[in-house]
């Protein structure tokens, strides 16, 4: 069953003046099935945050519905969107957006906290998240103690904590070295394999090469998709790499 489906959706953006008005998304169609891990890429300004922001619930559609597990939030209530966007989804941006003040074991809490779990229930569930993320030894310091990598893991596991049926990513390794970035990576496939569905922008070709699918957006509408298949993780960034050559050519390919 689809997770998540996208249908027909516009965006258009008003400027303050009501003058100028600027279409984001013309006509994004498309669905995710549960256990896909899929990469979103395109150019500056091609669409790529507005999308995010919708499949959010921070944003509306001009036009077209998002359906999450069948179930179209656009008609909830403010209160009633903010409880079904927490038990739904989970976020993890470039910047990690952690609460400095609170602690690691904290900040992964929190989510529990916001839902009303006694304290029990939420040390059973803390304690074994940062364990698989290989930071149950940081629980008692606090984000400026840890490393980059460290603090994304930990946004991590704050987004994984409540078992949301999908994690949204936005350049999750946008403010990570090298290392931390293949780590980071290698860890959201392992946790994809269990069966985790992630949606994941990303500007980085080798990012998207971890992915089971690449939506390349361009212009507000999807431009192209490549799915893994049988291909290795190299195949696949050649194949990113080719389009996004075509992409950066202006949608034109040489070849045709
Ligand atoms: N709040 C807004 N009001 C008006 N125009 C907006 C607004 N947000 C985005 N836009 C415009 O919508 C288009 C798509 O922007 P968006 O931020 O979604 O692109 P993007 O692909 O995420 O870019 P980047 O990779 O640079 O983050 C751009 O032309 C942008 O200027």
């Amino acid at each position: 069953m689809a997770v998540l489906e996208v249908n027909h959706i516009k965006k258009v953006y008003k400027t303050r003046m009501g003058g100028e008005e600027i279409t984001a998304l013309r006509d994004v169609h498309f669905s995710v099935e549960k256990g896909e891990f899929v990469a979103i890429m395109g150019e500056s300004g091609s669409g790529k945050t507005t999308l995010l922001n919708i499949l959010a619930s921070l944003d509306t559609p001009t036009v077209g519905k998002v359906l999450v597990g069948g179930k179209d939030y656009s008609t909830l209530k403010d209160d009633e969107r903010a409880i079904f966007r927490r038990t739904n989804l989970g976020f993890i941006f470039q910047d990690f957006n952690l609460l400095d003040n609170f602690t690691i074991e904290d900040n992964i809490r929190l989510p529990l906290v916001l839902a009303g779990e006694n304290h029990k229930t939420m040390d059973q569930k803390v304690v074994p998240m940062a364990r698989s993320l290989g930071i149950d030894q940081l629980l008692k310091k606090y984000p400026y103690e840890v490393s980059g990598g460290q603090k994304q893991r930990t946004a991590v596991a704050r987004a994984l904590i409540t078992r949301p049926s999908i994690l949204l990513a936005d350049e999750p390794t946008g403010a990570l070295d090298s290392r931390s970035t293949t780590n980071l990576l290698q860890q959201l496939c392992e946790i994809n394999r269990s069966g985790q569905t992630i949606l994941m922008v990303t500007h980085s070709n080798v990012a998207a090469s971890y992915a089971s699918r690449v939506m390349f957006i361009k212009d507000g509408e999807v431009f192209h998709q490549i799915y893994r298949g049988d291909m290795t993780r190299n195949e696949m960034l050649d194949k990113i790499f080719d389009a996004v050559t075509v992409l950066m050519r202006g949608g034109e390919d040489s070849e045709s």
